[in-house]
């Protein structure tokens, strides 16, 4: 347990007696578990009468409860180089923060994110920090992986130079927590979980390190050296931090920290069995969630070629659920905000198949509770064969928030979400936007050839 929270951690204990751990139901008024609102919309039940008025009630009010006192000197940090790796983040920071983390959040993000995604991201993460691209620039070794996009992946070395924080957990974009996990702040440089297709390599998804210029240094250096033996950074870390695989075993996290998605089938026994352990799901790989479609009628995913498995599906339809009750209403405040005169313009943009938009500008008041949106379990359609016991806990339950629900209704009647698509669209009207107020791209996008080419397609 790392500086301020262990000095919180043991007065705690000291007051509530050795060997009692702090009850979080006792916490201070401030913790939003106090709160009767979030109790309920979380699904916890109101605290009782009698726990106000006890003696160790009040003292909890009087010292800074542990789960609950913000670290200010640690850090999650994640990396999003464009728009759409940002919404993966961001789900990643929502769930950090709704299973009240008490560290900081850090996004890095590079030149290409837009200024829009950056007043989304400042509402969920800490700190923004825009840093530069750094490209391993090695193509034969991704196309090895078949991944040519992950050379902008070294970049995330970058985290080393976030010197204002003493410990980080990084986390890839393609993560979600599904319940605290701030014990990782208890681990050391360099922690990581094994690899799944190579379990004496880690997965560099998530790894427990301290920010340092010198390792940030040597880390450089030993890329200009010695490249990455997957062209991805998780190569390079691999080399660098070489005796993770033999040297202490307190480095390697338990792998319910960094659940590769792909296990799940390759291994499906295991997962049956420790499944419901989970702790943080990796969607490694492809497809991205981000990258499928998801029906909110049908609460599940559109299979466009068939996925992995029903298990693997539920996380993907977790993922979206965390989107549309928790992201999906910073886009539309962040769009009131802005001002802009189509006010679901922005969600418009979410969605596959829109109604007409007027249709949404109101939602009538005193809508019965048996019309709005379900958002307490993920299940699949009736037609999806899966077993509810085979799904992990954190999957048969999902907090409904009473904010969320306007959204909620919005989204329902989309006929199907697809985040790629809308980002695709956004980023041509960007273009177009741009063409017409005079800034064009003679020398790149709008070149000659590049128009041509396009005309040529166009005339096939
Ligand atoms: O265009 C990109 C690509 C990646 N990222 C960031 O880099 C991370 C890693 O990329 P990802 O697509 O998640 O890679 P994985 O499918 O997880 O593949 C593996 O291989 C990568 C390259 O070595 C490692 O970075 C990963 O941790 C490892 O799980 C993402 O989560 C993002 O945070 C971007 O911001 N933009
Ligand atoms: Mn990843």
């Amino acid at each position: 347990m790392g500086d301020h929270a262990m000095d919180d951690y043991f007065l705690c204990w000291n007051v509530t007696g050795v060997g009692e751990p702090c009850d979080r139901s006792l916490a201070p008024p401030r913790c939003p578990q106090r709160d009767p609102r979030t109790r309920a919309s979380r699904g916890l039940p109101a605290l009782q009468e009698s726990t106000r008025g006890s003696y160790d009630t009040f003292l909890h009010w009087l010292i800074p409860h542990p789960f609950t006192m913000p670290v200010t000197n640690q850090a999650f940090v994640t990396l999003g180089t464009n728009d759409l790796y940002c919404q993966g983040a961001l789900v990643l920071g929502k769930s950090l923060r709704n299973f009240e983390t008490s560290r900081q959040l850090v996004i890095m993000v590079t030149s290409e994110v837009t200024s829009r995604m950056r007043g989304i991201l400042g509402k969920v993460f800490d700190q923004v920090v825009e840093v530069d691209v750094l490209d391993s620039a090695d193509s034969v070794r991704l196309s090895l992986l078949k991944r040519p996009e992950l050379g902008v992946t070294f970049t995330k070395i970058q985290s080393w130079t976030l010197t204002q924080y003493t410990k980080c957990v990084y986390m890839d974009a393609d993560t979600i927590a599904l319940c605290n996990i701030d014990e990782l702040f208890d681990r050391e440089e360099f922690s990581a979980a094994p690899d799944a297709g190579w379990p004496d390599c880690f997965n560099s998804g998530v790894f427990v390190f301290r920010p340092s210029l010198e390792t940030f240094r040597r880390l450089l250096k030993y890329a200009e050296d010695h490249g990455s033996f997957d062209g991805g950074d998780q190569g390079l870390l691999n080399s660098f931090f070489s005796n993770w695989a033999t040297a202490d075993i307190s480095k390697h996290l338990p792998f319910i920290y960094n659940l590769s998605i792909s296990s799940i089938y390759t291994y499906s026994p295991a997962f049956k069995q420790f499944g419901s352990e989970a702790k943080v799901v990796h969607f490694i790989g492809t497809p991205k969630p981000w990258n499928c479609k998801y029906n909110p009628q049908t609460k599940w995913i559109v299979e466009e070629e068939p996925l992995s498995g029903s298990q693997h599906l539920s996380f993907l339809v977790l993922w979206w659920q965390t989107y549309i009750s928790d992201i999906l209403p910073l886009l539309k405040e962040q769009q009131e905000v802005t001002g802009t005169e189509n006010k679901f313009g922005m969600i418009e943009f979410h969605m596959k198949k829109t109604p007409s938009l007027e249709s949404f500008e109101e939602v009538p008041e005193g809508i019965p509770d048996s019309k709005l949106p379900d958002n307490s379990s993920v299940q699949p359609p009736a037609d999806v064969n899966v077993q509810d016991q085979d799904l992990p806990s954190q999957l048969q339950e999902q907090p409904v928030n009473q904010d969320t629900i306007h959204m909620g209704l919005l989204v329902q009647s989309a006929s199907e979400l697809s985040l790629r698509e809308a980002e695709e669209k956004l980023h041509r009207e960007e273009e177009r936007k741009k063409w017409e107020e005079g800034h064009i791209d003679y020398m790149g996008r709008h070149s000659f050839e590049n128009i041509q080419k396009k005309l040529d397609q166009f005339l096939q």
